[in-house]
């Protein structure tokens, strides 16, 4: 049986997802150490963030060419609306934040880089654009949950044992193999120019997975509007 294409790009996509492990915003959220403030940006510019990526999923179903991946697109939209969303205006709560002043939040020059490249890449291409495009923030959220979750005490006494719970979680599992699934399904007839043309999205996007977990860390904000 031939190689399948995550198992290649998982080859590619290992050493900077393990750098994820490293990075002291990461490690903080499964050590329970990190700090609040530094917590409130992720919530904040990843709010945001999910409103422009749910829109992939709807432009994922308006190109998909048979009804397997326009369901599996619908599924994945509801996961960023409902479950993941839930989670974010959940923790803003403990925090006093309401849902409104989340969706409010002015999106830092990382944010906005980082959804205007997936949704250029989306809208020029395919529905294989798409996929790849979504593919990187999936899974390596969930590979991140789960990794978090074999630490000792990272679902017990820890603030942020639901946003491991959440990412770990069997859902979470099946959205992320949902997505694989359909990457393998869709690689399966493209040429090998093609190949490398979708690995370098994937890539890409987990660079910049890795650019937003460094933006929430320092906090790094240059506001466009005056306050
Ligand atoms: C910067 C950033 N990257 C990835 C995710 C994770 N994520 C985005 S959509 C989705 C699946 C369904 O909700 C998952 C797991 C995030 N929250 N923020």
């Amino acid at each position: 049986m031939s190689e399948l294409f995550t198992d290649r790009l998982w080859k590619r996509v290992e050493p900077i997802w393990h750098a994820y492990l490293e990075h002291p915003f990461v490690k903080g959220l499964g050590e329970g150490t990190l700090d609040q403030e530094k917590f409130k940006h992720w919530l904040k510019q990843d709010y945001v963030y999910l409103i422009d990526y749910s829109r992939l999923f709807a432009l994922g179903s308006a190109k998909a060419e048979d009804l397997e991946t326009m369901t599996v697109f619908a599924k994945l939209l509801h996961g960023v609306l409902d479950l993941e969303m839930d989670l974010h205006r959940k923790y803003a709560a403990e925090f006093g934040i309401s849902a409104e002043e989340l969706e409010k939040t002015e999106p830092s020059a990382i944010t906005v880089a980082y959804t205007s490249y997936m949704l250029n890449v989306s809208q020029r291409g395919g529905v294989e654009n798409v996929i790849a495009s979504v593919l990187a923030c999936e899974w390596s959220y969930h590979f991140i949950g789960k990794s978090l979750a074999s630490w000792p005490g990272a679902l017990d006494d820890n603030f942020y044992s639901s946003w491991v719970k959440l990412y770990s979680s069997n859902e979470f599992a099946e959205l992320a193999a949902h997505c694989k699934r359909l990457m393998n399904k869709i690689a399966e007839d493209k040429p090998e120019q093609e190949l490398k043309r979708l690995e370098e999205i994937v890539i890409r996007t987990s660079q910049f997975e890795y650019m937003f977990w460094d933006m929430v860390e320092s906090r790094a904000e240059w506001p466009v509007n005056q306050k």
